[in-house]
């Protein structure tokens, strides 16, 4: 078969672009990163062979080779892992399936400051290679096919593939290393650098100069099995670039062994940043299981509830066949026993972060919060130690508080905790449902993750409290005693028989499009309010459900409005002087007033703008 020649996907070409010329500061960490995926591809090759031995026969014990040859200016590593045929060569080495790649490519802006710390978080793996490398050749056979390939690229847009017959089992990348990379053929650097970044790595790393003898430089263990007085943080760090393909810094790390019933050990982390693909409709966990240090999958879906989707690092079981395979793995007794266990000790860790430091709690609670919540509603068992770690803002607090703080701060006669769920904290603040609120000093808790919709409701209260939302018909101040100066601020209200007279003049005129019309007391600046009935879709959820065409219909409102509000005392005026007439258009610009509040479109864009011209001329004559 001829040499080939094939484009990069678009995003790879871009990508690699970028790593060319934004000047990454680190190039060193092409080694570490050509060393990880060795490593990988040498688990998965020894997985592979546990059920299929020959695959692994004749290549002899795992290991990663690094060769240094000075006089051609090259640097190659070669493992004698799973290798690649020329499909996966095309898939892995000339597109991005990484998920998170399209969110990702958007976010880059062109300034090569931001894009490299960007680059930072989402890793380029292979592609780092070009950072060093004006070329790469990757010589690969994959295990139990006779036929191997040539792979070779100038990072610029294409690639090309050969068949070539001198490629051995697993990968070898030859980097044709640039002018300015040459410090990449010294020994001693290649060595500190192995030292940094790939100690931890389970198979030997072995480094040689071009017909000078071999030497291991890394230790060769499984960090995990390492007692934890033995390794050092910067071991950990390196460890966990390594697992998660992260580039940050771990924001907690816990490494322990169960003993007992079920043996195994942990090494987990809760990363320092937001990964990617943190909110993909899989919810995948991104724990990888070995089994008596053997890599078996990184799939386990059992292994960890959605809700700790962000934690990375590895379980090692001792008490799994190391024969198991991946559909044995679904509703295993043993790896459900893991789970019990990896999910108490996580969620112990995270009280003792919280209680410790509340500030670097707050961080870890902004980035990984709102994917927690969600075992509110989904760990029957676990909800009520993951409401004491959720965090929340509130119309009060500055910065996060928690439900209990909430509860200790509550007013006399405040019978429930109540919450607003909405886009941002900032919106919600100036809502009108909330009002009556803030003039009380009731302190509202502000919830803008979608989640919250759903594990509120099905918490329902929180230390014999009911959780009442704002919007809801229900949530009732009269038994809450306002300070006096406020009390005696409030205007005048429109008195009973005008009120009652305009309230059935709004609903003759508004029909079926209110459920009810009410005067309110939860209203102070604004004239009118919607809120639910008992056992309404609240108006936040109503709007996300239509943001995903779940639901296509609004449900009719309550519809309350502000007995003290000048409007709503002129508007009752007039009913008592000319009928409900009177007031047909300001009815309905009563309600879409209040839609658009909530960021809904007016019932009837074109009445509204009719109905507002009429007004506004009348107004302004
Ligand atoms: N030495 C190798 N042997 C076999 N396959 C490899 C090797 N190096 C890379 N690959 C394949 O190429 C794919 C892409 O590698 P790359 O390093 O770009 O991304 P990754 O390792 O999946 O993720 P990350 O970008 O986070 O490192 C790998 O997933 C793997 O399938």
């Amino acid at each position: 078969m001829a040499e080939e020649k094939r484009e990069f996907q678009a995003e790879v070409a871009k990508l690699l672009d970028i790593v060319v010329h934004s000047l990454y500061s680190n190039k060193e960490i092409f080694l570490r990163e050509l060393v990880s995926n060795a490593s990988d591809a040498c688990d998965k090759l020894r997985y592979e062979s546990q059920t299929q031995t020959h695959l692994a026969e004749g290549g002899g014990e795992f290991c990663i080779r690094i060769q240094i040859d000075k006089d051609a200016g090259t640097l190659t590593i070669a493992d004698n892992g799973i290798g690649m045929n020329h499909d996966d060569l095309i898939s892995n080495l000339g597109t991005i399936a990484k998920s998170g790649t399209a969110e990702f490519m958007s976010r880059l802006s062109g300034d090569a400051k931001k894009d490299t710390s960007l680059i930072g978080q989402f890793g380029v793996g292979f592609y780092s290679a070009f950072m060093v490398a004006d070329t790469v050749t990757v010589f690969t056979r994959k295990a139990g096919e006779t036929q191997g390939w040539r792979w070779e690229s100038d990072g610029k847009g294409s690639f090309t593939i050969a068949e070539d017959d001198s490629a051995e089992r697993g990968a070898r990348m030859v980097l044709n290393l640039r002018d300015d990379a040459k410090e990449f053929l010294e020994a001693h650097r290649l060595r500190a650098i192995i030292k940094r970044y790939s100690d931890h790595i389970a198979i030997p790393v072995m480094l040689a100069e071009k017909d000078k003898d071999e030497e291991t430089v890394n230790s060769a263990s499984a960090l995990w099995t390492r007692s934890k007085a033995d390794i050092t943080a910067e071991q950990y760090t390196e460890f966990y670039h390594h697992v998660a393909h992260a580039f940050d810094e771990p924001w907690l790390t816990v490494h322990y062994k169960a003993e007992g019933a079920i043996e195994y050990t942990g090494l987990l982390y809760v990363p320092g940043s937001k990964p990617f693909d943190l909110f993909q409709p899989e919810r995948k966990n991104h724990l990888k299981l070995y089994v008596k240090r053997i890599f078996i999958t990184d799939e386990a879906a059992d292994l960890l509830p959605p809700y700790l989707r962000f934690l990375r690092g590895v379980v090692d079981s001792q008490d799994l066949p190391l024969n198991v395979s991946r559909e044995m793995l679904q509703h295993n007794p043993v790896l459900a026993k893991i789970k019990t266990g990896l999910v108490k000790r996580v969620l112990s860790e995270l009280k003792k972060k919280a209680e410790a430091d509340a500030e670097a709690y707050a961080a870890f609670w902004e980035n990984f919060g709102a994917v927690l919540k969600e075992g509110i509603y989904e760990d029957f068992e676990r909800k009520t130690d993951i409401v004491a770690l959720s965090r929340f803002q509130t119309t009060q607090a500055e910065g996060w508080t928690s439900l209990d703080e909430v509860v200790a701060r509550m007013k006399d006669g405040q019978e429930a905790i109540y919450y607003a769920t909405g886009d941002s904290v900032a919106n919600l603040k100036k809502s009108p449902q909330l009002e009556g609120f803030i003039a009380k000093g009731v302190e509202v808790l502000l919830l803008t993750d979608p989640i919250d919709e759903f594990w509120v409701p099905s918490l329902g209260e929180w230390n014999g409290k009911k959780l009442i939302s704002v919007t809801d018909g229900s949530a009732d101040l009269s038994a809450v005693k306002a300070d006096e100066q406020t009390e005696a601020a409030k205007p005048e209200a429109a008195d009973n028989a005008s009120l009652d007279t305009l309230i059935a003049a709004l609903k003759l005129n508004l029909g079926d499009k209110v459920r009810d019309v009410r005067a309110s007391d939860r209203l102070t600046n604004s004239a009118v309010c919607l809120v639910t009935d008992a056992g309404q879709m609240s108006l936040h959820l109503e709007k996300l459900l239509k943001a995903h065409k779940q639901v296509d219909q609004d449900t009719p409102r309550i519809l309350e409005i502000n007995p003290r509000h000048g409007l709503i005392k002129t508007m009752a005026e007039r009913v008592k002087a000319g009928g409900r007439e009177a007031v047909e258009d300001a009815s309905w610009l009563l309600l879409d007033q209040a839609r658009i509040v909530e960021g809904e479109m007016p019932a009837d864009p074109v009445d509204f703008a009719r109905r507002l011209a009429s007004i506004m001329e009348k107004g302004i004559g």
